[in-house]
């Protein structure tokens, strides 16, 4: 019998050296008393997808929010694009975007307003054409002129997408990216972040518990649970390590702490 999860995660599986686009050691946050995240490092190639996994309050928006700058770490090292975080952050935010659904824009003003004001926050040159191409690209055209208050949940997880984009990021830090998409929209949003990521050659983090999407997009999947790294490798080889057919089972396996037989001899 063996078991399953590696602990603190081993070589990273898609970092193949040189300049990470992210780069995170030995890093703690403490909020009071609770270890939200806890001693973890891992680094980011450029051009990759990769998926931060875990449960409820495993620390997945934790880590984002301190790779942004947002929140300051207890201790350890953030580095996004070669720029130490949060001391050399405003030398790089302008190469970075972030999403989450769970982040509202103010209500009252169109999507085009509130498209603009972030263009201008990120001095987007030829932003009205900016705006358009997004608006065509992520089908926001009906309600450009509509205020971000009277969308559905659905559109407004497109609108703040477009937000994300505005500046053509190099790194793209997603929270839960298609929550609230229908399936159709869900996949074709999916699709709309592999080829920016391809056109665009982006690094892109997204923490998601849509385990489908994750090993559809991800080239690399980072599973946290109570603040640690539990697995740490591409969504291939995580399903081989637990002899699992999906990331969905994985999942399930470490989040109730099951113990599996049969994974590969010389696994870690
Ligand atoms: N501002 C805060 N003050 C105190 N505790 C916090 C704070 N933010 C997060 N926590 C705690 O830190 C832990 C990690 O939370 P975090 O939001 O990072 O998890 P998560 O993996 O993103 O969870 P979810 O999937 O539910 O969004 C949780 O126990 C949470 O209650």
């Amino acid at each position: 019998m063996q078991q399953i999860g590696t602990g603190q995660a081993q070589t990273p599986a898609v970092d193949q050296g040189g300049s990470a686009a992210i780069d995170v050691a030995h890093l703690v946050k403490v909020y009071k008393t609770t270890r939200a995240v806890d001693d973890i490092s891992f680094r980011i190639a450029r051009g990759s997808i990769t998926g931060l996994l875990g449960g409820n309050g495993a620390g997945k928006t934790t880590t984002i929010a301190m790779i942004m700058g947002l929140v300051l770490p207890t201790s350890g090292s953030v580095e996004v694009l070669g720029a130490r975080i949060p001391e050399q952050r405003y030398d790089v935010l302008g190469r970075m975007n972030f999403e989450s659904p769970y982040v509202d824009m103010p209500m009252r003003l169109t999507v085009r307003q509130n498209l603009t004001i972030f263009g201008r926050l990120y001095a987007v040159q030829h932003l009205r054409e900016r705006i358009d191409q997004l608006a065509d690209d992520l089908d926001l055209k009906e309600f450009l002129d509509r205020s971000n208050g009277k969308l559905s949940a659905g559109q407004k997880t497109r609108v703040a997408l477009a937000k994300a984009l505005i500046n053509e990021p190099d790194l793209l830090l997603l929270d839960e990216p298609t929550a609230s998409l229908d399936p159709d929209t869900a996949d074709w949003v999916r699709q709309h972040l592999e080829t920016y990521r391809k056109t665009h050659n982006a690094t892109i983090l997204l923490a998601s518990h849509n385990m489908l999407e994750v090993e559809r997009l991800c080239d690399r999947v980072i599973i946290m649970k109570r603040g640690k790294i539990e697995d740490d490798d591409s969504p291939e080889r995580i399903m081989a390590r637990y002899n699992r057919d999906t990331l969905e089972e994985v999942f399930l396996d470490v989040a109730r702490g099951r113990v599996r037989e049969g994974a590969p001899e010389g696994t870690p």
